[in-house]
């Protein structure tokens, strides 16, 4: 079954600001892929869609359907929607947006508990999480002790704890120190989970995703494998894509 599908979905903000024109999307369990655009494109507005934040549906202006797998997202179906909440795990570009317990054990047991864990269970459920982005040993600290690349590892295993579906990243290696944004790299190619992933930083895109899409004007104007539109200098230029000084993508 189709992880994630996104059919003709139309946004409008309440000012009446149009921010997706019809965008249609099918993501494969197991596929990697960056959802790549300039500042405006729509991408975030689209990522909220994703699980329910903002509607797919009902405002004039909004239009279309989005599934996670084998459900539709209907922000009015409250038990629906926590269970696309469950299959979802967006995991946002300021950890702190996502941590706020006193420690990181509690803050990963959060979502669970949620669910219904206790005991055992949930303290396995927790130790898995933290163990599968290399934190385990940070488990009984405050996560404003931690560096920011260890904070963000943690928000991804408040999400991982939740046994996702699709894994949504929203730009995963902004403000890392190269270090950090390596052991990321390492820990995202290391999960099987399916992953949608926002970013401007197109080297990642290439490491982590084999697959693209180029989200400008609300629209999606490319879809492929991440080598092939990386290796187009003129659709990057015409979306305000660029490679970093002196980067050129390897070739296969
Ligand atoms: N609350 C809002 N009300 C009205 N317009 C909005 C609102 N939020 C975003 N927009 C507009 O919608 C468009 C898409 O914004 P969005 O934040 O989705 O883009 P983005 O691709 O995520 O950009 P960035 O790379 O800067 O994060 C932009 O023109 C933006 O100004």
């Amino acid at each position: 079954m189709t992880a994630l599908l996104l059919d003709d979905v139309r946004y409008a903000y309440p000012d009446g600001h149009q921010a997706l024109h019809g965008v249609s999307l099918r993501i494969e369990p197991g596929e990697r892929v960056a959802l790549l655009g300039p500042n405006g494109a729509g991408k975030t507005t689209l990522v909220l869609h994703l699980n329910g934040i903002l509607p797919a549906s009902g405002l004039t202006g909004s239009s279309g359907s989005v599934s996670v797998g084998d459900r539709t997202v209907d922000p009015k179906d409250r038990p629906g929607l926590a269970e696309i909440r469950r299959r979802v795990g967006l995991v946002f570009q300021d950890p702190d947006d996502q941590l706020f317990l006193p420690t990181v054990g509690e803050d990963v047991a959060f979502g669970p508990a949620n669910l219904g864990l206790r005991g055992a269970e949930l303290v396995a459920r927790v130790d898995e999480a933290l163990a599968a982005v290399g934190m385990g040993d940070v488990k009984d600290r405050a996560p404003h002790h931690l560096s920011l690349g260890q904070r963000r590892r943690v928000a991804v295993a408040t999400v991982l704890a939740m046994r996702p579906d699709l894994l949504v990243m929203d730009e995963p290696s902004s403000n890392l120190d190269p270090q950090a944004r390596r052991e990321l790299a390492e820990i995202v190619l290391g999960l099987d989970v399916t992953l949608l992933m926002v970013t401007h930083d197109l080297p990642y895109a290439l490491q982590l995703c084999p697959r693209s899409v180029i989200l400008d004007g609300g629209r999606i104007v490319a879809d492929g494998p991440t080598r092939e539109l990386l290796s187009d200098t003129e659709l990057l230029a015409r979306h305000r894509l660029e490679l970093p000084y002196g980067f050129a993508v390897p070739v296969a």
